[in-house]
């Protein structure tokens, strides 16, 4: 039979077409513009997923889109920390940090982690640079100290970010490269005993600090849920789009992971990115479908 005769073979070249097609407008919104892409060490949780989402990010860059990268690596750290024996201690999702552990964070975050994703990019083609957080001035932070239903908790060597310089990141970004950033502060106070002045800085914060900082077109965080689940834990009830008016309502009833993720979206919707999205890093190309697709996936956080 022909090419150009109707049958399977056409019916499914169509339906390719019409995947291609469907992109054109989000290929337009969002050519040249920034997305902050922040993948979390739950979503890199094998070789096949991190190829997968560094085929993505090339694929943004290819197609004209402008991926800066944010990576956690919570879960690498804790191993790290448990092989040298050092307790992890998480409280409201984020991780208490000694001077024993900061060391530990660095080293994971900028040695392992960071290191290996730019090396699997590169296997692209030479087009992704590390940036350590700590450098170039690039995140400046203050000690984090929280009250949580009355108490206040000090979470140690612990990190807001007070201050982003992006240059660097445009630096990189100017090059048509992709940065891979990792979530280290210089603390912008007093310089701790071992003059390092390093603040471990959750990465939903750091992602979202920078979005802002660079004015990106979008937030998306990978994670290994489907999104945010309003009846956790029985996870019936998936969140497709909440605002953030709502979202402040519901914040202070999550739990765990999910609170630095959506006090991120919160944070960097109010400041003025158009848009934040939690998706399910576990599936394959799952950036893919929410940046090119009219419905996106998983939940998305927009302005009241
Ligand atoms: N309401 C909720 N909806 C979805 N996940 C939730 C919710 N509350 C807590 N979680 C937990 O948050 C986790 C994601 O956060 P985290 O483990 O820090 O991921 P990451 O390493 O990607 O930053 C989920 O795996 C889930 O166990
Ligand atoms: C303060 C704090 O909690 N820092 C995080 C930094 C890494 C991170 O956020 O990694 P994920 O995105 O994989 O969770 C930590 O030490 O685990």
């Amino acid at each position: 039979m022909p090419a150009y005769t109707h049958g399977p073979a056409h019916e499914q070249a169509m339906t390719k077409a019409g995947v291609l097609i469907e992109a054109l407008p989000w290929l337009k919104r969002f050519r040249n513009r920034i997305i902050v892409v922040k993948f979390g060490g739950n979503a890199m949780i094998n070789d096949e997923l991190k190829r997968a989402f560094v085929q993505d990010m090339v694929y943004l860059r290819l197609a004209g889109v402008r991926p800066v990268i944010v990576h956690g690596g919570g879960p690498q750290i804790t191993k790290e920390l448990k092989i040298r024996g050092i307790e992890s201690e998480f409280r409201a999702g984020y991780r208490v940090t000694t001077e024993e552990s900061i060391d530990v964070v660095r080293d994971v975050l900028t040695g392992q982690v960071g290191a290996e994703l730019v090396d699997l990019i590169n296997e692209h083609g030479d087009l992704a640079n590390g940036i350590a957080g700590h450098e170039h001035s690039l995140f400046t932070g203050e000690r984090m100290i929280k009250e949580i239903e009355g108490e206040r908790i000090d979470f140690g060597l612990v990190g807001n970010v007070t201050e982003v310089d992006p240059q660097r990141v445009l630096h990189v970004l100017a090059a048509d490269r992709i940065p891979v950033v990792s979530t280290l502060a210089q603390d912008g106070g007093d310089i701790d005993d071992d003059g390092s002045g390093l603040l471990n800085v959750n990465a939903d914060s750091a992602a979202a600090a920078l979005a802002i900082a660079l004015d990106a077109a979008k937030l998306v965080i990978l994670t290994d849920v489907s999104g945010l689940y309003s009846d956790w834990p029985k996870r019936e009830s998936l969140v497709s789009i909440i605002n953030t008016d709502e979202l402040r309502e519901l914040l202070p009833s999550l739990e765990s992971g999910m609170i630095p993720k959506m006090t991120a979206c919160l944070a960097a919707v109010d400041a003025g990115v158009p848009k934040a999205a939690i998706i399910d890093g576990r599936a394959p190309h799952s950036i893919l479908l929410e940046v090119f697709t009219q419905d996106g996936i998983g939940t998305e956080v927009v302005p009241a």
